[in-house]
């Protein structure tokens, strides 16, 4: 399976201020999305290219277009809200599929709430996005509804991963590329990343804070 910590210095630089005790919301969000930006570079290097003869401004060039029906974002909802300007400013004409989904704090099971998903799944890449890949049920219930709407090719971003939650996506679904900003320690009790970033979605929209253990 392919995973890819994407060790940057600028991304593990940005990773370091998203870690501190206290940030703002406006410089998380900020963060989450330049991260995001660099992430979607890192993850769309192999897309195929395909030649094109254009007018340039000095007769004709040869030019390189991206091949195919192109990619769709998938963010899922909340947190994956974070991300989607930093994808979309490096994809501006992609078409977003938005996926909600929220884990059960005692459970931790994902619990689906919201699917839109683009037309001809099957003819396109999707991105998922999602700052925090912790257990990887939110994940693969989000690549399983990918997969029965025809999808083929996916690949997911995420800021933080933990170990775990990678072993899962490689049982269960081998054929999703994974592109993280950082492959940390692991979970705690609750189900949280560790040093990991807190709860994303809280940081990323101002609702209440992860109180430290
Ligand atoms: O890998 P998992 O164990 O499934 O956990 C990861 C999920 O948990 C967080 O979302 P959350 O359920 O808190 O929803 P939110 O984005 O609405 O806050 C996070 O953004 C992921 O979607
Ligand atoms: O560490 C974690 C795990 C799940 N969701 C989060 O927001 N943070
Ligand atoms: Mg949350």
């Amino acid at each position: 399976m392919k995973i890819v910590e994407v060790r940057h210095p600028l991304i593990r630089h940005k990773l370091g201020l998203m870690r501190r005790a206290g940030i703002s919301t406006k410089e998380f969000r900020e963060l989450a999305s330049e991260i995001a930006s660099l992430l979607t570079y890192e993850a769309t290097k192999d897309l195929e290219t395909t030649e094109a003869l254009i007018d340039g401004w000095a007769g004709p060039v040869e030019v390189q277009r991206i091949k195919g029906k192109k990619i769709t974002i998938v963010p899922i909802l909340r947190a994956g809200l974070g991300m989607l300007p930093g994808v979309l400013d490096m994809i501006p004409a992609a078409k977003v599929s938005v996926v909600g989904l929220q884990r059960d704090e005692e459970t931790l099971r994902p619990i689906a709430y919201y699917e839109k998903l683009t037309g001809r799944m099957d003819e396109r890449i999707a991105l998922i996005v999602d700052p925090m890949l912790a257990t990887a049920g939110t994940l693969v219930a989000t690549v399983d509804m990918l997969k029965a709407a025809g999808c083929r090719r996916i690949k997911g971003l995420f800021l933080v991963a933990a170990p775990e939650g990678l072993a899962h996506v490689e049982a269960t679904h081998p054929d999703v590329e994974i592109y993280t900003a950082s492959i940390d320690q692991g979970l705690n009790q609750q189900g949280y990343i560790l040093p990991g970033l807190g709860d994303a979605g809280d940081k990323i929209f101002g609702t209440k804070q992860l109180a430290p253990e």
